[in-house]
């Protein structure tokens, strides 16, 4: 890869934007799969349902430009995706509220492949307490605090009740965690520069609800 690229900042890439790279990458993994050494911003937007124009400027974040008739070097564009996004960084992160939720996303090993492994979990529950769940042991809360100091995290997955949401968070923030991954629906309260990033699946279901019946009318 040519050492001279410069990525433009992450803070200057739009949202959508970024959200949608992780899909092109997806595609662009099936595609390197099936032998394809080159391909063009019309044949990723026809396959995404997404407009050349704007795939051209969504792949431009990367710094890697297509060439005319020829298109995008489906490898150089994999690597440039995946570094841009972290996705080949292993980034530690902990979980809160080792629960239905918290179980399920410990169990789902598929997160280490977009860069992301969760060292532990922590719960207040004296059942939970000492049992693993993927392979992640589940450690008492208190412990969060003596254990942060050493192992310097950054990220913080919460899926505790929506009650406690907002004290946990402080606490994660309180043991250095800069990023959390929010799958409550509490609407967080934290410094400026902390990054959260809230999954609400209430808000997807209602819009997938909103849709469905508008499409019935
Ligand atoms: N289960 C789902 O499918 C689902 C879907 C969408 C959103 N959510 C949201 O995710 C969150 C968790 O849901 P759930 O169904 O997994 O709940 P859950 O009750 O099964 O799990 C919550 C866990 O948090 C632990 N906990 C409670 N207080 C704590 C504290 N102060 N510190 C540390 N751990 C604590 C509990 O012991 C429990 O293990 C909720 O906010 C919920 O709204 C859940």
């Amino acid at each position: 890869m040519n050492e001279s690229r410069k990525y433009k900042t992450k803070k200057q890439v739009s949202e959508p934007t970024l959200k949608r790279l992780p899909g092109y990458l997806y595609f662009l993994e099936q595609q390197k799969e099936e032998g394809v050494l080159n391909i063009s911003a019309p044949t990723i937007g026809k396959k995404l349902s997404c407009d050349p124009t704007q795939v051209v400027k969504d792949l431009s974040v990367t710094g890697i430009k297509g060439k005319p008739r020829v298109g995008y070097n489906t490898y150089e564009l994999i690597h440039a995706l995946e570094e841009f996004l972290g996705f080949n960084r292993i980034n530690e992160a902990f979980l809160v509220g080792a629960g239905n939720l918290g179980s399920a996303l410990m169990a789902y090993q598929e997160h280490q492949e977009l860069g992301l492994k969760i060292i532990a979990a922590f719960d207040t529950d004296e059942v939970k307490i000492g049992k693993s769940v993927g392979g992640i042991h589940i450690l008492d809360y208190n412990k969060l605090f003596t254990l942060s100091g050493r192992l310097n995290v950054k990220i913080g997955i919460l899926t505790t009740p929506n009650n406690v949401a907002q004290d946990v968070a402080e606490d994660m923030v309180n043991c250095g965690v800069r990023a959390i991954w929010n799958f409550t629906s509490a609407n967080l309260d934290l410094p400026e520069d902390v990054i959260v990033q809230t999954t609400s699946m209430s808000s997807y279901a209602a819009v997938l609800l909103r849709r469905l019946n508008d499409s019935d009318k």
